[in-house]
């Protein structure tokens, strides 16, 4: 196939290749209609029902493409995003809900130092050099001393054993990496989760708006479920309390039972249990609760 006269005029969309997002990723591609056959080991896939053309690359470099306009659009971490140093120079689209870790200042647990102050001039090992900078260069210049800052491309948390250094930054989820590492966290220097990101100057803003808006749905349709019941009337105001819904609830009369009515809204999926039980216990029936896939609200 010839891939760079196929590339003319697509939207080049950049996924991170394997790693920490790349599956929830894929589900969001999936589920926001945007199909695609990749290749084995292939890291330019074409959409086949739009004109978009899937990159699979490395998340830390995403960010630079997208900056640098060899793509339009991206989804990286919020982290990668700061350690290139491009936030002002692209489009922050929409967090994704995905992704969600902290980047720490990490130091053995029984080590000798477990300060900031303590480890300027000290070695740390690092993904994150260019946060590693902003962090010690400021120490580095009150205290007139020079903290060393070596580059590792992953395994950071094995430098501290192996006598490589005497703190590390790295990124913390359940901490448990962390933990089997005999480290802990002294600092932390941001929260990051995934984030949609475009090149400010691209020439598919219609195509981004449109695809920007099915991954909303995806990532809304997610985070709730449609909850219909059916109440008697003089209850109604208690019930629409606890369901009030996105934009107001959908109320239609129950023909077969006098002074009730039927209830439809979208409530929080992490709120159902409680939501329920409120609604049963002001007297509402027949509480269904459904799932969707995708919605546009
Ligand atoms: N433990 C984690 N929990 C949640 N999100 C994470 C975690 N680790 C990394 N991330 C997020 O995923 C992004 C990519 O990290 P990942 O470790 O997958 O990178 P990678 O180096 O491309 O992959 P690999 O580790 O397979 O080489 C990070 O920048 C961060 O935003
Ligand atoms: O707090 P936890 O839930 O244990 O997650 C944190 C770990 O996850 C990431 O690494 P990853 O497993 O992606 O591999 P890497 O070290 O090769 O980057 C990160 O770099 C930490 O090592």
């Amino acid at each position: 196939m010839d891939f760079v006269k196929d590339l003319d005029n697509r939207l080049l969309f950049a996924v991170p290749k394997k790693g920490r997002l790349y599956e929830q990723c894929m589900q969001l591609l999936q589920g926001s209609d945007i199909h695609f056959n990749r290749r084995s080991r292939q890291d330019i896939a074409l959409s086949t029902n739009l004109p978009v053309a899937l990159i699979f690359l490395p998340a830390a470099d995403i960010p630079k493409y997208v900056a640098e306009g060899n793509v339009d659009l991206g989804i990286t971490g919020q982290d990668m995003v700061e350690e290139n140093e491009v936030t002002e120079k692209i489009t922050q689209l929409m967090s994704l809900g995905f992704g969600q870790c902290r980047l720490c200042v990490q130091v053995p647990v029984k080590g000798e130092h477990q300060t900031l102050e303590s480890l300027c001039g000290k070695r740390i090992v690092t993904s994150f050099d260019a946060f590693a900078r902003k962090v010690f260069e400021p120490l580095d210049a009150k205290y007139g001393k020079k903290t060393t800052i070596n580059y590792v491309s992953g395994s950071v948390e094995a430098a501290c054993a192996l006598g490589l250094a005497d703190g590390i930054i790295d990124l913390v989820e359940s901490g448990e990496t962390m933990r089997a590492a005999g480290l802990h966290d002294i600092h932390t220097l941001m929260t990051t989760e995934s984030v949609l990101i475009s090149n400010k100057n691209t020439h598919h803003q219609d195509l981004i708006s449109k695809l920007t808006s099915r991954i909303r749905g995806v990532i809304t349709a997610s985070k709730y479920v449609l909850c219909t019941y059916n109440v008697e009337r003089q209850h109604l105001d208690l019930a629409v309390k606890i369901t009030p819904g996105r934009q107001g609830p959908t109320i239609s009369s129950l023909v077969s039972h006098e002074g009730w009515v039927s209830v439809s809204s979208m409530i929080e999926k992490k709120r159902t249990g409680e939501i329920m039980d409120a609604l049963t216990d002001v007297g509402a029936t027949d509480i269904l609760v459904m799932g969707f896939t995708n919605c546009r609200v």
